[in-house]
């Protein structure tokens, strides 16, 4: 039969304004997670997170992660774990939840239109600010749900299981062994049914998705150095070899102008492409309109959508993100940086694996520096990596959240990969042995790590009927 939630949809109708402000309030915590400074803020976040959570009666624990690997002077922040109801409701099916409390880095002078940390509401009902769609939208989502419930006199129709890191954007550091140790027998994750993860967006504007599918990350640092210190140009230039002028040439090697990696035996590594899987593309809903409309240009790679497609979810790319250590404030400085580190990253897809994929990276950055016979020093690491994940979406947990989509939204949703990394997915799916579904709330225009980036009010909303909508249908839906 199917669950009357017509109490719960009002319910958050009419607190629609309270949980605006409830974002508000946490998009005024920087918690970011790759600014050693921002720490006690992306600590105050999780917090904040706990706190709410308890305020609505749920068994809250912020657990320690230890020490950074590799900056062991930092703390990592606290993966804040809890269940709801307190006490666990016998006969009723469990589900462990996943988001991220940290953010990206963002300051108004990298473009934005408005104060980044302050979320900005237009009149179209955009709500701007760094993290309302990545992730704190979609994870104060589930605490709405919970008070929704609450007010609306509705019994919760399952056990919610929590767990919501601070270092999603950094890697995910720490957070892997802690979910194996707490997924075993007598621990806190160990009767989870389904793993549900809402920290992805929607292929376009107006149709939703269920996605079964993300690229894995590894990410990269080139460090070159030569003089003891930054030098005068005009004093050193030609009389020093630059360490900024190898190290663009390094980068540069890596990819080309149509996104094609230029590292050997790379593609090598990449599953071939199946006729069935072929099929699958022409059907999404996704024009080529869509991509223009989210870059904001029509400066895209293909022409074709299902070749799009294939190069944000199949296939490899490389990106170059930045120099640290390079002159890149406004105005001339004439100076020769004496040590700088390029950064950047390749999204890997099945069946690439990432010792794999380092070595051949390795050996490349190596052989490229070796050819411009540079005195300068060069030293090529990894700074993180997390591996790819694909999954079935025929398992109940899907068939719960398409029929969740279709109650609130009106229409079937898309079954749909993504081109981005939730590097904990595939832990919880070994861990836990249970399905993993992602249930985006974001569309594809929201800019996430980018400037401006928002979080439709609708989406929001709409979104939190969506995540309660879909519990209940877990709670009904027969075994697959
Ligand atoms: C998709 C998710 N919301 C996200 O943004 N993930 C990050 C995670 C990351 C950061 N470094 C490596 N992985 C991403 O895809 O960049
Ligand atoms: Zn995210
Ligand atoms: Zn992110």
């Amino acid at each position: 039969m199917a669950p009357n939630l017509d109490s719960f949809f009002q319910t958050v109708d009419s607190n629609a304004d309270a949980f605006i402000e409830r974002l508000r309030q946490a998009v005024a915590i920087p918690s970011i997670s790759a600014d050693e400074a921002r720490r006690q803020d992306v600590v105050k976040m999780g917090m904040f997170l706990k706190a709410q959570l308890e305020t609505l009666g749920a068994k809250m624990e912020a657990r320690p992660l230890g020490k950074q690997p590799g900056k062991e002077h930092l703390e990592l922040p606290p993966a804040v774990i809890g269940r709801y109801p307190a006490k666990k409701q016998e006969g009723k099916r469990t589900i462990l939840v996943y988001g991220h409390y940290d953010v990206q880095p963002a300051e108004k002078s990298d473009g934005w239109n408005t104060e980044p940390f302050e979320l900005s509401v237009d009149d179209k009902g955009r709500m701007y600010g760094r993290g309302s769609t990545d992730d704190k939208g979609p994870v104060l989502g589930w605490v709405n749900v919970i008070e929704s419930h609450q007010k609306a006199g509705v019994d919760f129709p399952v056990n919610l299981l929590m767990c919501f890191e601070g270092m999603e954007e950094y890697g995910s550091e720490g957070l892997d062994d802690f979910i194996v140790a707490e997924c075993k027998p007598g621990k806190f994750f160990e009767d989870a049914d389904a793993v549900c993860i809402s920290d992805n967006y929607w292929l376009g504007t107006e149709k939703p998705c269920l996605t079964y599918g993300l690229r894995g990350c590894s990410y990269y640092s080139i460090e070159i150095s030569g003089p003891g210190q930054d030098l005068h140009s005009g004093v050193f230039g030609g009389t020093a070899q630059e360490p900024m002028t190898d190290l663009t040439r390094v980068m540069g090697s890596l990819v080309d102008t149509n996104g094609k990696i230029q590292i050997p035996g790379l593609y090598e590594l990449v599953a071939p492409l199946t006729k069935e899987e072929q099929s699958l593309y022409s059907n999404i809903a996704f024009t080529m309109d869509n991509l223009y409309e989210s870059l904001g240009s029509k400066t895209g790679i293909f022409d074709k959508k299902e070749e799009t497609l294939m190069g944000r979810w199949r296939y490899p790319s490389l990106s170059l993100h930045g120099i640290e250590g390079a002159f890149s404030q406004p105005g001339a400085k004439t100076v020769i940086p004496a040590k700088v580190t390029g950064k950047f990253s390749i999204r890997t897809v099945p069946d690439m694996e990432p010792h794999e994929v380092d070595s051949l990276v390795f050996s490349y950055v190596k052989d490229q520096f070796a050819k411009l016979s540079s005195k300068n020093k060069l030293n090529v690491f990894l700074q993180h990596s997390g591996k790819w994940w694909v999954a079935s979406p025929n398992h109940w947990n899907f068939t719960a959240a398409a029929k969740a989509v279709e109650k609130v939204w009106k229409i079937k949703p898309d079954l749909t990969r993504e081109g981005g990394s939730i590097p904990v997915t595939l832990t919880f799916e070994q861990a836990t042995g249970k399905n993993v579904l992602l249930l985006p709330m974001g569309s594809s225009t929201d800019a996430a790590h980018s400037i401006n980036e928002k979080l439709d009010r609708k989406n929001y909303i709409e979104g939190i009927k969506l995540l309660g909508a879909y519990l209940h249908y877990v709670a009904e839906e027969p075994t697959s």
